[in-house]
């Protein structure tokens, strides 16, 4: 049955927790007093829907149903999560929690906070048990991770069921072990933050040299191997300790300032915003989101290549989503969005992509027939002999597309497949390959006749094909 969470507040968090459900099939009842709350969600929920499908090779759940509601009590009737995300204040926060629970007292609530501790959001609360942090990462819709923290009071299994939750979301539930102001990343982050505050406040550099220094160096080992990891590559073949022994003494010379905070005074503030409009101001935030959500796809589409970190479970989430494929003529083998990072200069998919998407669409087919990993582990497999691909119309980044294929040969050493890529919000055909593959002995590589069980599917599968 589909599943329901309640977001109460809407803002940048809200509307990129309601992307987040919606996308992966929940439906989504939002209350946010601010009228223009429907405009901001549905823009964000634009972004959304154009960026996270493109994460994957396959189709994501059918969208949930937004729905938006006059009061808290509407919204978290019948929820089966409620997520708040309202402004950072303790009273306020205190207040939603009562009114959440007033109206449905056992369904659980995770809170965006940034900096409450659970123990503090719980003060007063009339079931303090329920409620826990999930604190996520902007934007919520494409950044896996959520610190999930609990007090001594919540009750665990609700703390397990939200981990599984969280997890079905695609996203990284990291349980924080003690409760702290901040959490993990928000105190890292805010030294980062202190520290470039007073770079700027001292005119030692100018946000975008900032920005910089960031994103040519440091900001690229961050995403994938995180400070530890990448501080003991840096530590040579002695590692940590030398790493240690080496830059242990820095620690005591002026290398920092964190001791102390520069006041925001109107200069600062006019000084940031200004270079921040100077550096940035030529785009509306709606067009730097979709900056970021680009690279963002990109980076972590490399990283599920080498299935590290935020690529691996990317990886593992696609595997639940996958649906298997069934004996129909044609075969459904690939159903997916056309990720950013496949087009080209020209504006549209690169050719080389058609060749992998045909591609991607015979390892379907051949994993149904029992040709799979497994398989070529045994030693047998089919090499692709002969391709003959027709471009028939454009295609975009972004746009839903399937391939539909049937087996037009399939006796003896011989699979002909011919392929059809289909657009998906018309049924336009965009390109067809028809696809000559021969089975083989990956010992001697030389053609073989295949096993029986995959033979016997092939055979069948053609006659099939032949009729429907
Ligand atoms: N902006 C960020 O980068 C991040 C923020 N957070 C946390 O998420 C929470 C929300 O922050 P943002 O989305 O940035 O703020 P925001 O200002 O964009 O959104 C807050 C929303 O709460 C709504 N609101 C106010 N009172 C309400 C009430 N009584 N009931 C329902 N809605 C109400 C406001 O109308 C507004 O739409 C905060 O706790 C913040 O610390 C967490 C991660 C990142
Ligand atoms: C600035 N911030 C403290 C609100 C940041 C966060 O909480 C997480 C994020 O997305 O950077």
């Amino acid at each position: 049955m589909t599943k329901t969470a309640a977001i109460i507040g809407g803002g940048v968090i809200g509307g990129g927790w309601a992307a987040r459900f919606l996308l992966n099939g929940w439906n989504v009842q939002v209350f946010d007093p601010d009228p223009q709350a429907g405009r901001k969600i549905g823009e964000v929920l634009d972004n959304a829907r154009r960026a996270l499908p493109m994460l994957y090779d396959c189709a994501l759940p059918d969208e949930g149903a937004l729905t938006f509601h006059a009061s808290i009590a509407e919204a978290v009737n019948d929820a089966d999560w409620v997520q708040e995300s309202v402004s950072e204040r303790l009273d306020l926060k205190h207040r939603v929690f009562a009114d959440v629970q007033a109206a449905n007292p056992a369904v659980p609530i995770g809170s965006s906070t940034s900096g409450f501790t659970p123990s503090e959001l719980q003060q007063g609360a009339a079931d303090p048990a329920r409620i826990m942090v999930t604190h996520p990462f902007n934007p919520v819709y494409l950044l896996p991770l959520v610190e999930l923290v609990p007090s001594p009071a919540t009750d665990p299994e609700a703390v397990d069921s939200c981990k599984a939750m969280l997890t079905s979301l695609g996203m990284y539930p990291l349980r924080v072990r003690k409760e702290i102001e901040a959490h993990i990343a928000d105190r890292l982050l805010e030294s980062v933050w202190r520290e470039a505050l007073w770079l700027v406040n001292d005119d030692i550099a100018t946000t975008e040299e900032i920005d910089n220094a960031i994103r040519y160096a440091f900001g690229l080992r961050w995403g994938q191997m995180g400070l530890f990891e990448t501080y003991r590559i840096a530590g040579g073949e002695d590692g940590m300790r030398h790493f240690i022994a080496q830059f242990g003494p820095t620690l005591h010379w002026p290398w920092s300032k964190l001791t102390d905070v520069p006041d925001l005074t109107d200069t600062l503030i006019d000084r940031i915003a200004t270079q921040s409009d100077a550096q940035s101001g030529h785009l509306s935030i709606r067009q730097l989101e979709r900056k970021r959500d680009g690279n963002l796809i990109a980076m972590m589409r490399a990283l599920r290549q080498q299935d590290n970190a935020t690529g691996r479970l990317i990886n593992a989430h696609q595997q639940a989503l996958r649906a298997p494929l069934s004996d129909s003529a044609p075969l459904i083998s690939q159903d997916r969005v056309i990720p950013v990072d496949w087009t080209d200069l020209n504006g549209h998919m690169n050719e080389g992509r058609y060749g992998q998407i045909f591609s991607d669409a015979a390892d379907a087919v051949l994993a149904h027939v029992g040709a799979g990993e497994d398989y070529i582990a045994s030693g047998l497999s089919y090499f692709t002999v002969e391709t003959t691909t027709k471009y028939l119309a454009e295609t975009h980044a972004g746009e839903r597309v399937r391939v539909q294929t049937r087996i037009t040969e399939g006796q003896g050493k011989k699979l002909r497949c011919a392929h059809e890529l289909i657009r998906a919000a018309d049924g336009a055909v965009l390109a067809s390959c028809d696809q000559l593959m021969i089975h083989v002995s990956l010992q001697t590589r030389r053609s073989c006749a295949p096993g029986p069980s995959v033979a016997d599917r092939v055979a069948s599968l053609a006659t099939l094909h032949a009729s429907g």
